[in-house]
């Protein structure tokens, strides 16, 4: 895993125009988990803290997800002939189509040749899992020390994780399965996203949509029930961190991979399925909360 330092390095470059004078946060080690962000100044309640621009976007995919949506500008398409006219598959509006965003991932569809999807009424549709993997083509396309930063955040092991890939992979004809250091490290893209990728509304004329952002430095933050600072979105690109109480020079400043109001048997079992830890903060120890044991769950 990256130190602090080499991670914080990165970090800097990717926050560019965004990176404050003089930060109140730095990235260090955390006795809650790996590297942690910590106040290097006391912050008041309410002031933001940083802001900072997604490093990735892509579709969610999920159950539900309204699938013609432009997956570079996020624009509602008309509900038929709405995928690229290169035949990439993927849905796109004009103007995206012919945009260098877009050409990159379109190439590298186009080569490995996606499975056409044909509705009932004969019209073409898309694969949600085909749309699920762009999110981890689009890190391939970043620059080096783009690349770099994605590669140095944590990744978590999950068996769920490969086989989001076999379900991508099954939506082309000629998908790179047999390129052991390309599937190695998508599998390694994939654990970074599920660990550290956000789903942040984002809202185009009247069209609400939810994307996946990757925010590494806002992704850094550790876990608290209760903690001392929120973040949220600004149209599913930026992220704005502010603090929720006082927080003194020193401490680590924390977020919620959770809703705030569940109980503590929900955020038990949400975090130990999606975020593969078992949190021990003071209010998932408060006997009071109903505390369980969350291995004897699952
Ligand atoms: C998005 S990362 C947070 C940054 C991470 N500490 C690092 O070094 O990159 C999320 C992971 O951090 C760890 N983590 C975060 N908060 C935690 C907590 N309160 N208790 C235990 N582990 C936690 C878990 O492994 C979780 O899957």
């Amino acid at each position: 895993m990256a130190t602090p330092a080499e991670l914080a390095r990165l970090i800097d470059l990717h926050l560019d125009d965004l990176r404050d004078t003089e930060p109140k946060w730095c990235v260090g080690h955390s006795e809650v988990a790996g590297r942690g962000v910590f106040a290097t100044a006391d912050i008041p309640e309410g002031e933001i803290i940083f802001r900072e621009r997604a490093l990735v976007v892509g579709p969610t995919a999920r159950k539900g997800s309204i699938l013609n949506t432009c997956v570079c500008c996020h624009k509602l398409l008309p509900v038929k002939d709405f995928l690229c006219k290169r035949n990439c598959t993927l849905p796109v509006c004009d103007v995206c189509s012919d945009s260098q965003i877009h050409r990159g991932e379109c190439d590298w569809f186009i080569r490995w040749q996606p499975m056409d999807l044909i509705k009932d009424d004969s019209s073409m549709t898309v694969n949600p899992m085909s749309l699920r993997i762009l999110t981890a083509i689009r890190v391939f396309l970043l620059n080096t020390n783009q690349r770099a930063l994605v590669n140095a955040m944590q990744a978590n092991a999950d068996r769920g994780y490969r086989q989001e890939i076999i379900k991508a992979a099954q939506c082309f004809r000629k998908f790179p399965t047999t390129d052991k250091t390309f599937m190695d490290n998508l599998f390694r893209v994939v654990g970074v996203l599920n660990t550290n990728a956000f789903e942040a509304p984002c809202r185009k004329g009247d069209h609400d949509t939810l994307v996946r952002g990757l925010f590494p430095l806002t992704a850094i933050m550790n876990h608290e029930c209760t903690p001392n600072a929120s973040h949220y979105f600004d149209n599913g690109t930026m992220a704005v961190v502010r603090a929720a109480r006082f927080i003194p020079k020193g401490a680590e400043i924390t977020t919620t991979y959770t809703k705030i109001l569940w109980s503590n048997v929900t955020r038990c079992i949400f975090l130990k399925m999606t975020k593969g830890f078992i949190c021990d903060c003071s209010r998932c120890n408060d006997n009071t909360g109903n505390k369980i044991k969350v291995q004897s769950l699952i």
